[in-house]
């Protein structure tokens, strides 16, 4: 060891003597290490079997889940691209000292689709982007080359998502606005601006002071934006779009030099610049979660149900709340090897090769008054399609607990009823036409206010102010939707006469014997069923994707 390096040794490994105390220490360690772990291994041998037959897909040791990420409700900012400059250009050539102008044009910003994909069930991954901004336009170049498109932007989101627009800004279409509503109309026309022409280099605003500029095209909306929705957007999208959808088209791009050539500017030194991009913000919400939602209790059973219908990892354990964000698995009818298990197709006519499953969960008493996360995890039930409730068989009286969860989610309903008509009449009594000052309002008429300062001629809002809070979107009632009970934990001892219990009284309600369990009215009658399943032997299952899609139609 150099001399260098051994005044050096001391500072970086403080253990380390020159009598090779160190390395005694590394080795000394090193054995005990191995040895521990030789012990670990033989000790893992002799009850490997056993630990095996106690943890399977359905019976999973406490650390054997995948932590589902989902995200129902996200805002997304997007940003149409800006267009590209137009060039001032001549050609100079060999012999041509002094061409005619040939700038090309700049390319349009990219465009904003989206479009809805089967197979998505979370809005996790666009939540994280929060501002999403589509390519600008390349400036145009010399020899008439115009410039290149702004790459455009594809959105995936899961079948059922619903898009609603907070604000926009479009800076191209209020100054059309304001263009037409003008008095002065010559305006525009021969005036340099800063913000609409590019100048030959080195020259100055004064070399043009005397020049007159030609009239600006007013509309220039490129032709891809006559199929741009409409604002302000309400998407619905339930069904899976072919096609792409335009959110948000990009800007035009800037005129090169030859578009102004004329009598008397034979070689114009002066180009357009490329209109700037719209933004435009969204709020993006989940309608449709899955198509079956299992409501039940605590503890009941469902991630195990979940796992043992899907190849999902719920996370299952012993104790209440384990779940507290929705678990969707799939369930494959068709995997496209033989034949398939079910033959299903959906109301579009299009073949049904599987349908989702959400783990919602558990409903605690009082979940309707926001007990514990009760109005969030009561949210997700009206999401689902068709309901199954999950019941413990071995927790006590089955009939009772099934009246319960139809408390819970028929207070809700009723909760969600009257806001809706309070919202409905607080919206009437506020409406006013536009610029009316309203004396109850204080802050909205400031905010008209301030509109009408912009836009004084305009008389309504260009750039309308930002909504915050959007209305909350129509479902369908939970109590006119389909369900099922799932009777499970029934390979413990002493269940049977909970479930005989449990099977009698929904045949009293499919006889009229027994009042619906939700007590409300219009609610869904159609053939009840309860199915006895041992979800942690994985027994009896098979039965509910059959009852499930004998469902979806009704
Ligand atoms: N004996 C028996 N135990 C079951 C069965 N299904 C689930 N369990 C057990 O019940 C406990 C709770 O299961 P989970 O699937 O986590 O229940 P959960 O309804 O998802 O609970 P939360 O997520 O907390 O609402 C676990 O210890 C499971 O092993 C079953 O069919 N039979
Ligand atoms: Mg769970």
């Amino acid at each position: 060891m150099s001399r260098a390096s051994s005044t050096l040794v001391p500072f970086l490994y403080p253990g380390f003597d020159c009598q090779g105390a160190f390395i005694k220490t590394a080795v000394r360690r090193a054995l005990h290490l191995s040895r521990l772990r030789q012990h670990q291994s033989t000790l893992s041998t002799a009850h490997g079997s056993e630990q095996h037959a106690a943890s399977s897909h359905l019976n999973p040791a406490p650390d054997d889940y995948a932590r589902s990420v989902f995200t129902d409700k996200c805002q997304l900012t997007l940003a149409a691209g800006s267009g590209g400059h137009g060039c001032i250009s001549f050609l100079r050539e060999k012999y041509i000292a002094d061409g005619p102008a040939n700038g090309g044009d700049g390319g349009s910003g990219g465009n904003i689709y989206i479009q809805a994909v089967r197979g998505d069930t979370s809005l996790h991954k666009l939540a994280r982007r929060g501002i999403i901004k589509a390519g600008r336009g390349k400036n145009g170049q010399g020899k008439a080359k115009g410039g290149q498109r702004g790459e455009d932007v594809l959105l995936h989101v899961p079948v059922g998502t619903v898009i609603r627009e907070i604000t926009r800004r479009d800076p191209v279409a209020e100054e059309e606005e304001q263009t037409r509503h003008d008095a002065g109309e010559g305006e525009v026309r021969g005036q340099w601006r800063r913000d609409k022409w590019i100048l030959y280099p080195a020259s100055t605003p004064s070399d043009y002071a005397m020049a007159e500029f030609p009239d600006l095209q007013r509309s220039r909306k490129g032709g891809v934006a006559l199929s741009q929705v409409p604002a302000p957007i309400n998407l619905d999208l339930s069904q899976p779009t072919e096609t792409p959808i335009l959110l948000a088209a990009g800007a035009v791009g800037g005129l090169g030099n030859p578009h102004f050539v004329s009598k008397t500017f034979p070689k114009p030194k002066f180009a357009t610049k490329g209109d700037p991009g719209m933004t435009v913000t969204v709020e993006l919400e989940l309608k449709l979660l899955a198509d079956v939602g299992f409501v039940g209790l605590p503890n009941a059973g469902k991630s195990t149900l979940l796992r043992a219908l899907s190849r999902s990892r719920a996370r299952v354990g012993s104790w209440a709340f384990t779940t507290l964000q929705p678990n969707i698995g799939t369930v494959v009818l068709d995997n496209h090897q033989g034949r398939p298990q079910l033959s299903a197709s959906r109301a579009t006519g299009e073949p049904r090769t599987y349908f989702s499953v959400a783990d919602i969960p558990g409903l605690i008493p009082d979940a309707h008054k926001d007990r514990g996360l009760g109005l969030g995890f009561l949210r997700h039930v009206e999401r689902a399609q068709v309901l199954a409730f999950v019941i413990d068989l071995g927790a006590g009286d089955a009939v009772e607990a099934l009246q319960n969860l139809w408390r819970e989610l028929a207070a809700f309903e009723t909760l969600r009823n009257m806001e809706t008509n309070v919202r409905t009449e607080s919206r009437m009594v506020d409406w006013k036409a536009f610029g009316t000052p309203v004396s109850s309002s204080a802050s909205a008429s400031a905010q008209d206010a301030a509109i009408m300062a912009k836009n004084p001629k305009s008389g309504f809002a260009i750039n309308p102010p930002a909504s915050q809070h959007l209305p909350d979107l129509f479902h369908k009632p939970i109590s006119s939707k389909p369900w099922f009970v799932v009777a499970t934990k029934a390979d413990l001892g002493g269940t049977q006469e909970n479930f005989d219990r449990l099977q009698g009284y929904l045949q009293a309600i499919m006889a009229g014997d027994e009042a619906h369990p939700s007590g409300l009215e219009n609610s869904w009658l159609g053939k009840l069923a309860t199915i006895p399943v041992s979800a942690i032997r994985g027994e009896g299952v098979e039965r509910i994707p059959e009852w499930t899609v004998s469902l979806f139609d009704d």
